[in-house]
């Protein structure tokens, strides 16, 4: 008996991705069979794992199995599993609806997606699991019963505005899904999923690891005919024999079931004996992905803590790497069983891209999370995986460049993350770390690259932060850097200004900001001479400038940091720098206005006549709005801004009205 029918809308989201799919321009139309025995495996794993915790679950676990029954006639594909199955709040939950951290992000990429590039490449990145099937069918039909549940659900839709859902009272344990497949169409790649042989293909190029049975009902081949016995004539009948075999080939079954997958677990296996395509389409298992992964790790562990792991990186960001719903990547299995996904005991956060999964042999099937958090023999493991994923990298950076500028174009922000949270690998973290330098445009450096260019005389690792390339690069804190010729890492990654700061020095070398201190960058014998001169000659108007400016600088100073600019702002040595004080307040945390200290260039021709002026004149209110507006121009150089714009740009067009007014006739 089956209740009311109830139609429900998409969100308008999940329409949009439909439509897509629908007039996929996707090639690879094959996929949506990877991914519904992977939600079927996935189903499984769940139903064993929960009754190992819940023993009172009324479910059947005597033969756990997918099942995949064709109707060429019909013309449909049925996929079904035994496995946990779902209530009818989940099928409207997780069906009806796109995952929810992503729809956000779909949603603006969905409008972007305007070409079939795009659209390929949002498939790709999203990976649209059971969606993907309306690429091969015109109307698709789910039927499921939650493990443990008496209702079942009926689940229907054509792909278009809206679905079907109904309370069935009747169905086996599980889900059953029912593609009513479109004609097959090979110029579009669209096969004949109807096909025996086909499906037979596809299980095997996709999913022959899984390790559930793979069962399928094939025809069985006709029995060659009996060979005629000597001296038989067509006519001569022996009618006996003949009722005989007839009554057999009646009663010969016309199906067989045949196991499609060899169910290898793929990480068991020496790395030479798999091919890369084996392993591509495993991690598009695991770690439901629809690219291929950049770098493979196999790794296996005897001794004390045996076990076995293999992890990917892929080879692109997921969208959601920096939200807080991201998920770890890896998957936590023992003696093949599989426990648990998202194992984040297994790696260190800043390594969150990281899929695949480890097979420890000596842990217990029902090791829960809290277990898993003191759990000796995990913390060995995620010691080993790091490290062992670090030293790929590495290598990468050294033997495969342009794998490795993928790779950190796509994760060298979440890997600099490492440098606050993981001071045991600083030292590999830092040997994979790439950043911009004054020294090429193109090419990133290494902090070693960095101190093996340093010059003689050179005896710090100079940085500067900001928003990007451009900005720093205009700054007036790298004039004299540039005109020395020396070299200055560009660092314009929010976090940048963090890991930077907790590190002193790197190979003895300390790390000097161009914007913080005093930095020496005379190289002349007759530096002190000339500075203490200077220092006498400005003595008094720095004095002044420090008290008209109290409010808004600690101090006014001649500058080693100028060549073309007359005036530039920086920071305290041990101070923070603007950016990462704004970062903090952002965030919640208090912090003090902290007063910065200008810098005079006193080779500039604006200083040199301040002081004359000064000198001349002593204070007045002209000399007084110079001051002023020499501190704005300051802060304009840096790419920051004045603190009462309107008040700054009213003096300055004051001061430029003065300039074109003729003066007035002397008497
Ligand atoms: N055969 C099934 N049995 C039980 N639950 C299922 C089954 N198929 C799908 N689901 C549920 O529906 C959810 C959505 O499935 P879908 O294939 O759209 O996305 P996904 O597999 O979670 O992720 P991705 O989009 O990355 O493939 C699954 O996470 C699972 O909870």
């Amino acid at each position: 008996m089956s209740a009311q029918v109830e139609e429900m809308e998409f969100a308008a989201e999940t329409r949009q991705l439909l439509d897509l799919m629908i007039h996929s321009v996707y090639s690879n139309k094959d996929s949506f069979l990877r991914e519904l025995v992977s939600n079927s495996s996935d189903a499984l794993d769940k139903l064993r794992m929960e009754t190992y915790r819940n023993k009172d679950l009324a479910a059947d676990t005597s033969d756990l199995h997918i099942q995949i029954t064709l109707d060429p006639e019909a013309r449909t594909f049925t996929l079904s599993d035994n496995g946990i199955g779902m209530s009818r709040a989940e099928v409207v939950d997780l069906i009806g609806t796109l995952a929810k951290s992503g729809t956000a992000e779909v949603r603006k990429k969905l409008k972007e997606a305007k070409d079939s590039a795009a659209s390929e490449e949002l498939i790709g990145q999203f990976g649209i699991g059971f969606y993907s099937t309306f690429m091969v069918a015109d109307k698709v039909t789910l039927l499921t019963r939650k493990a443990g549940e008496e209702q079942a659900t009926r689940w229907e839709s054509a792909g278009e505005g809206t679905y079907t859902i109904e309370d069935v009272a009747d169905a086996p344990q599980g889900t059953t899904v029912t593609l009513h497949l479109k004609p097959a169409d090979a110029e579009d790649d669209l096969h004949d999923y109807a096909s025996v042989s086909q499906i037979r293909q596809l299980v095997k190029k996709y999913s022959d690891f899984i390790s559930w049975p793979i069962r399928m009902d094939v025809p069985v081949p006709p029995a060659p005919p009996a060979p005629e016995k000597d001296g038989d004539s067509e006519t001569d009948g022996d009618s006996e024999s003949d009722a005989e075999s007839e009554k057999v080939a009646e009663s010969a079954p016309t199906h067989t079931t045949e196991t499609l997958n060899s169910q290898k677990a793929l990480w068991t296996r020496p790395r030479s004996e798999v091919t890369d395509e084996e392993y591509a389409e495993f991690y598009r298992h695991v770690s439901h992905a629809w690219d291929d992964p950049l770098e493979i790790i196999p790794m296996k562990a005897e001794g004390t803590f045996e076990y076995q792991a293999l992890l990917f990186i892929p080879s692109t960001a997921p969208f959601d790497l920096f939200m807080r719903e991201h998920k770890a990547g890896v998957q936590l299995y023992v003696k093949r069983v599989f426990i648990m996904d998202d194992c984040e005991e297994l790696m260190p956060e800043y390594l969150r891209f990281v899929k695949g999964l480890v097979d420890a042999q000596d842990l217990s099937l029902n090791v829960s999370r809290e277990i898993l958090q003191q759990d000796r023999q995990i913390k060995a493991i995620r010691r080993r995986l790091t490290k062992k994923v670090l030293s790929v990298i590495k290598d990468l950076r050294a033997n495969d460049r342009e794998k490795y500028d993928t790779l950190w174009s796509q994760y060298g922000r979440v890997l600099k993350e490492g440098l606050l949270q993981d001071v045991d690998n600083r030292d590999a973290l830092l040997a994979i770390t790439s950043l911009s330098s004054t020294h090429s445009v193109d090419t990133a450096t290494s902090l070693a690259e960095y101190v093996e260019r340093m010059k003689d005389t050179q005896s710090q690792i100079f940085y500067a932060t900001g928003e990007s390339r451009e900005q720093i690069e205009r700054s007036p804190h790298l004039e004299a850097f540039k005109a020395k010729g020396l070299e200055v890492l560009l660092l314009t990654d929010p976090i940048d200004e963090m890991w930077i700061q907790s590190i002193p020095d790197f190979e003895g070398k300390p790390l000097q900001s161009v914007a913080k201190g005093e930095v020496d960058l005379s190289d002349e014998a007759d530096k002190e001479d000339d500075e203490k001169k200077d220092n006498e000659q400005f003595a008094e108007l720095l004095t002044w400038l420090t008290g008209v400016l109290v409010d808004d600088v600690s101090q006014v100073r001649l500058s080693s940091r100028l060549t073309d600019s007359a005036a530039c702002i920086v920071g305290e040595a041990q101070s923070l720098s603007p950016a990462l004080e704004k970062m903090y307040r952002d965030s919640g945390i208090p912090m003090p206005e902290s007063k910065r200290i200008l810098e005079l260039n006193p080779d500039h021709a604006l200083t040199s006549g301040l002081r004359q002026a000064f000198a001349d004149r002593g204070d007045d209110a002209a000399l007084r709005e110079t001051a002023e507006l020499l501190y704005g121009a300051a802060l304009l150089a840096e790419g920051g801004s004045p603190k009462q714009p309107a008040a700054f740009s009213k003096t300055l067009a004051d001061l430029l009205t003065r300039t074109v007014t003729a003066p007035e006739p002397s008497a």
